[in-house]
């Protein structure tokens, strides 16, 4: 524990956001990508940041001395009325970061570069959330698939250990008081949120197992075009794909504590921009009501202003959630009281990425969870 011990003594004034009267100094590296275009929209925007501007980053650059581009001509949708003014995107330098006194550093970026700068940012006391993949996983066999490097194995062993899971639903007081918060994947968020009051109470018939069938709109995969996300293969299709190796099948695993055997996760992509719907069907160990299950969704869901459950058999639907931080979800249960189906939706970019990642910034600086995301 020698590297995180010194670390944390190094970092001592940044142990708290919720003791400040002003708002935290914040950046967002990455922000010219799909998620860091919503997450500069959703801090502009937030009440408890009114007066204060993040830094917006790119990559790092060359030119470290005047902006290398604005939010507006990276996100047209982002430009004010009238002639309002533009918000300038510096390339990514810690000397930047250090003179603007950050305290939180969002990381919209690639999970190799995000495995990257977080040790770095915490060792210079700046707190993190992370968007992608690259801290969310605690068992190297299941955060193997990532092919992740360290320049300091030992450090990243201890941050890893560290590293909070990004659901406030699950791991609301933990994220209170994180220096590293990894926030969850799309796909996972939805299945995880779907899952985890039934799991918890083991009510599933874990032998039977569980089966997930979830289907993203194409900004999921991030703004560059690949042989499977370009217009001339999603349009007009459905494809199914990493139907054994997705990452995010780790997350199921980790945070509904589940054998490898206990469920499957087949992701599919969608022709629409955004969105994600899953459809799960496993069985109950015992014949229940309907109202029984509601009653426990209700009850495990009481405090989570960003869940919505729908009243069964009503099911939600992408149209509802798109460009909303909401998860909702719905069931049906058959005739037997046994079989059930269990709808999730969520916008990916927002309660998938951004929108869920500041609702963790929201915890982490004792706001309101769903302040400035209704
Ligand atoms: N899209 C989604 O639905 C979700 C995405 N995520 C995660 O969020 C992160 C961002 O995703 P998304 O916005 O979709 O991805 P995009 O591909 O749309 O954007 C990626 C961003 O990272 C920047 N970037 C790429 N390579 C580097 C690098 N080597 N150094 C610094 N910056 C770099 C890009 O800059 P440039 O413009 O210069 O290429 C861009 O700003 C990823 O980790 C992703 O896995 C998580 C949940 C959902
Ligand atoms: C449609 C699509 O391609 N979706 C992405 C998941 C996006 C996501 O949640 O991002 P992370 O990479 O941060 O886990 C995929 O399946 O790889």
């Amino acid at each position: 524990m020698a590297n995180l011990e010194a670390l944390q003594t190094s970092t001592k004034s940044v142990g708290t956001l919720t003791a400040s009267s002003r708002p935290p100094r914040i950046a967002v590296a990455g922000v010219s990508g799909y998620a860091g275009g919503e997450l500069a929209r959703l801090l502009l925007h937030h009440p408890a940041l009114e007066g204060t501007k993040p830094t917006f980053l790119g990559r790092a650059g060359e030119a470290e001395v005047g902006p290398s581009t604005s939010l507006e001509a990276l996100h047209p949708y982002l430009t004010g009325p009238g002639a309002a003014e533009s918000n300038p995107v510096y390339s990514f330098s810690w000397n930047r970061i250090v003179d603007e006194g950050i305290e939180v550093l969002f990381l919209a970026t690639p999970h190799e570069q995000s495995r990257e700068w977080v040790p770095e940012a915490i060792e210079r006391g700046i707190k993190v959330v992370d968007l992608s993949g690259a801290w969310r996983l605690q068992e190297t066999r299941n955060r193997d698939v990532y092919r992740l490097k360290d320049a300091k194995p030992a450090l990243a062993d201890e941050l890893q250990a560290e590293a909070v899971y990004g659901c406030p639903e699950l791991h609301r007081n933990a994220i209170k008081r994180a220096r590293l918060v990894a926030n969850p994947g799309c796909y996972s968020t939805s299945m995880i949120l779907a899952l985890a009051p039934l799991v918890q109470a083991g009510l599933v018939d874990l032998d039977h197992g569980i089966v997930c069938d979830a289907k993203s709109g194409v900004s999921g995969a991030g703004k560059a075009a690949t042989t499977k996300t370009h217009f001339m293969y999603a349009a007009d299709n459905l494809s199914a794909y990493n139907v054994f190796g997705h990452r995010h099948r780790g997350e199921l695993l980790e945070q509904l504590h589940l054998d490898s055997d206990q469920i499957q996760f087949t992701p599919h992509l969608l022709p629409i921009p955004r969105g994600i719907l899953a459809t799960i069907y496993l069985r109950l160990k015992r014949p229940t009501e309907p109202a029984a299950i509601s009653a426990m969704f209700s009850d495990f869901y009481r405090d989570s202003p960003m869940v919505r459950l729908y009243p069964t058999p009503h099911l939600p639907q992408i149209q509802h959630v798109v460009r909303t931080n909401f998860c909702d979800i719905g069931f049906e249960l058959a005739p037997d009281g046994k079989r059930m189906v269990i709808v999730s939706c969520l916008d990916n970019l927002l309660k998938g990425a951004s929108g869920q990642a500041v609702q963790n910034l929201n915890l982490m600086c004792g706001w309101k969870e769903q302040e400035g995301l209704l």
